[in-house]
């Protein structure tokens, strides 16, 4: 990779989110020469996105870093020599000043693939907990072992609990283990642009090679695919070139896929092949640790009483806590003050009040009616039906496990019930989620609608 775009993009590692980052610009090819930089977009699509929301942006860099004022074009096209031989290249040109730009030693021709994955997504700086550990072994798996060991990969489970963390990791293991492995990530939505594009433009054939010259074909996100039937049509037949020739498919989706509604059956289907694990929302001590891990990879002093402080009352998934702890750190910053318990506490007030507010025990019993359609007074009431018994019992479990309630308030929050009915409650459907998976969804679906 060009040395300057390198610099590039380490300097707009701090200002963009790693999404963006890695969908619009680590696609993008470089290469520098004497007269300055050149960019090359993979497809027409992402050329308008990086030209309309970034190029502005890169150009500031680029004229910071080289100290002179540089304007940046971009063309759809690859770095590699034979790629750009038609002559259009020639895109860094200095605004003003005539002389050729100082700028970076040229390095020898970047290979033809360029992987977009993103380097701080790894297993070592994934934290391990019992809602993910299922899906971080089977990652392991696939990344030691592409193509055979599980193909597809399907992670699916909530928003922001690491799916597409996992995802890298898995693509930069494979590359850690053979530098020449092609791993090719995109989101889902990425994957329908391309194909747009390729339609409009009468390029499929192009298309369908880049999608099955690859090694590794990830996808983000694809619930997007819902309804959208010429692209489902086009993902079955990359699906099934990838798969019969033993190249590794890795998805992710933000529910089990045969719950996604205009999702064509025989996809769904090719889906279920492989292995699909649910990553689950992180329990105290997981979400605890994340943060910790978080605080110490960028270099911010959190001591674990304010870890604990942001997992306890931030349940609903590891992005927001995430975001949290970058808040902390900037005002920290910001104020020269040192992140403890008051400052936390002051900082966040209206965060943590919004993440308490949906968190009480009528808002659990009214959520829980609502889910499961019974009437609330049926929920409190004495009758034991079994169309009422469970709810009831779920509702108590969550209560304990997102309020800080005690079993005897719980109980008596729930028609004056004994202590030792809540406590039996929260054991039985512990084992339900373990062993019953419809038990598991519903549960799951129910933390996310109170603490989403
Ligand atoms: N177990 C974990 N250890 C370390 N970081 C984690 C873990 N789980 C999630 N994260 C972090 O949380 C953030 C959100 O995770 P990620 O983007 O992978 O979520 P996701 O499940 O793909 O969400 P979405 O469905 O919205 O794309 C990332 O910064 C990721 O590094």
């Amino acid at each position: 990779m060009s040395d300057l775009w390198r610099r590039c993009l380490e300097r707009l590692e701090g200002e963009l989110n790693a999404e963006d980052l890695h969908t619009w610009l680590m696609p993008l090819q470089a290469r520098d020469d004497t007269h300055g930089l050149q960019l090359f977009a993979p497809n027409p699509y992402t050329l308008d996105m990086v030209r309309d929301r970034y190029l502005a942006r890169i150009e500031t860099v680029i004229s910071q870093l080289t100290g002179h004022d540089l304007t940046v074009k971009l063309e759809v096209g690859s770095s590699s020599p034979r790629a750009t031989a038609s002559g259009k290249a020639a895109i860094v040109q200095p605004k003003a000043a005539p002389a050729p730009a100082p700028v970076a030693v040229a390095e020898p021709a970047a290979p033809s693939f360029t992987h977009n994955l993103d380097p701080h997504y790894t297993f070592e700086t994934f934290v391990e907990g019992k809602s993910n550990q299922l899906g971080k072994a089977a990652a392991m798996q696939v990344a030691m072992n592409p193509g055979r060991a599980y193909n597809p990969l399907l992670l699916y489970g909530g928003t922001g609990l690491g799916k597409t963390h996992l995802m890298h990791a898995t693509g930069n293991l494979m590359r850690e283990r053979n530098p020449d492995f092609k791993v090719l990530y995109l989101r889902s939505e990425q994957f329908v642009g391309s194909m747009i594009e390729a339609l409009r433009t009468k390029s499929m054939d192009e298309f369908k090679r880049r999608f099955r010259s690859v090694d590794a074909l990830l996808i983000d996100d694809i619930q997007f695919f819902a309804g959208k039937d010429t692209t489902q049509e086009e993902f079955f037949h990359t699906f099934n070139a990838l798969f019969e020739s033993k190249q590794q498919i890795i998805l992710t989706c933000d529910r089990y896929p045969k719950e996604v509604d205009k999702l064509e059956p025989r996809l769904k289907s090719r889906l279920g092949w492989g292995l699909s694990v649910a990553i689950e929302p992180p329990d105290f001590e997981t979400r605890a640790a994340i943060l910790l891990s978080k605080a110490h990879d960028k270099g911010v002093a959190v001591g674990e009483n304010v870890a604990m402080l942001l997992a306890k009352r931030i349940r609903s998934n590891v992005r927001d806590l995430e975001g949290a702890l970058n808040t902390l750190a900037a005002r920290a910053n910001f104020y020269g003050k040192p992140i403890t318990i008051d400052f936390a506490e002051e900082t966040l007030r209206d965060l943590l009040a919004t993440h308490a507010q949906a968190v009480t025990v009528p808002n659990i019993q009214k959520t829980v009616a609502d889910y499961y359609q019974v009437r609330l007074q049926d929920l409190l009431s004495k009758r034991r039906v079994r169309s009422l018994a469970r709810p009831r019992q779920i509702a108590m479990a969550l209560s304990k496990e997102l309020t800080e309630h005690s079993l005897p308030e719980i109980g008596e929050a729930f028609g004056g019930r004994d202590h030792t009915t809540v406590l039996h409650a929260c054991r039985t459907i512990k084992k339900l989620c373990e062993t019953d998976t419809r038990m598991r969804q519903d549960w799951e679906q129910l933390i996310r609608i109170l603490t989403g």
